[in-house]
């Protein structure tokens, strides 16, 4: 038998998750709290609407992760929510992922309350269960990561997001997923510059796909970000939109290293 995979191993534990939670609380109640959250607001509107220098950035809220163990030790969801509102994020992106992630329900509460950014919950959805939670969370956008879920699991997810209101990002990381994201309905494709099995992470699947993904679609282009050099380099190939953890996770001053990676280099020097 071979070794399973990282997502392999994710979906494995998040199936265990999904029925101690329908247990714990049954889909009715899941979807009574869900219609009790704050009003949803408008992730891709908010995304396109900002724009330092045209770009539209996805701040995320990320204690660890599985390639790079803990990131960031003092780490107040609520403080770091307010420092990337300031630094001009137009939205948040927070891990409720606990055993990879070392993240929790909880601070996507925490940093929403402590902002006025629409919040995208960063998680590993198999089931419609999960996308009634992230609303009752008052999660305005759930994630779908094309490498793994089937399509009808897609569509499923898609459809269940567009009834609560939400929007939804299409993860993708190579052409194959990219076609099956185009028979979703949602415009948001995330491009993840990170193989979410082997963590090489490259720039390059940006600069490689962004030309495949149809002109009605709005690219995300998520992890390995670093400078405003490279935000301005991925938006040559047609990307204004970016998700960034672990660079601005890793800063001191957040809210400074915020405004400096969307600041043009051209005229602010770098990082
Ligand atoms: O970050 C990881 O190590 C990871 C491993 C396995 C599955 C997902 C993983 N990360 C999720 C993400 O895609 C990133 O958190 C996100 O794109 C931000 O990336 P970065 O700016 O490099 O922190």
């Amino acid at each position: 038998m071979s070794t399973p995979t990282i997502l392999e191993k994710i979906k494995s534990y998040k199936l265990d998750e999904i029925e101690a939670a329908k247990a714990e609380t049954p889909l009715e109640e899941m979807e009574d709290r869900a219609r009790a959250a704050p009003a949803v607001r408008p992730f891709k509107d908010a995304l396109l609407q900002a724009s330092i220098n045209g770009y539209g950035l996805i701040a995320e809220i990320k204690k660890a992760s599985p390639s790079k163990g803990l990131i960031r030790e003092d780490f107040d969801p609520a403080a770091l929510a307010a420092a990337y509102a300031e630094g001009g994020a137009a939205c948040l992106s927070v891990l409720t992922d606990t055993p990879s992630f070392q993240g929790a329900k909880e601070f996507l509460v925490e940093a929403r309350a402590a902002c006025d950014l629409p919040v995208l919950r960063k998680d590993f959805m198999y089931d419609t269960y999960q996308v009634a939670e992230a609303r009752s969370l008052g999660a305005d956008c759930i994630l779908i990561i094309m490498a793994s879920v089937t399509d009808a699991e897609a569509a499923a997810l898609e459809k269940a997001a567009t009834d609560w209101g939400m929007d939804a990002i299409i993860e993708v990381h190579n052409a194959e997923e990219l076609k099956r994201a185009e028979a979703l309905a949602s415009p948001l494709i995330g491009i993840n510059n990170r193989d979410l099995n082997t963590f090489e992470t490259s720039l390059d699947t940006s600069r490689k796909l962004a030309r495949y993904v149809p002109e009605d679609r709005i690219i995300i282009c998520e992890s390995g970000l670093e400078t405003p050099e490279d935000l301005a380099d991925i938006a040559r190939y047609g990307a204004r939109c970016f998700l960034i953890g672990e660079t601005l996770m890793r800063a001191e001053d957040v809210a400074s290293a915020t405004r400096r990676i969307l600041a043009n280099p051209l005229t602010a020097g770098g990082m």
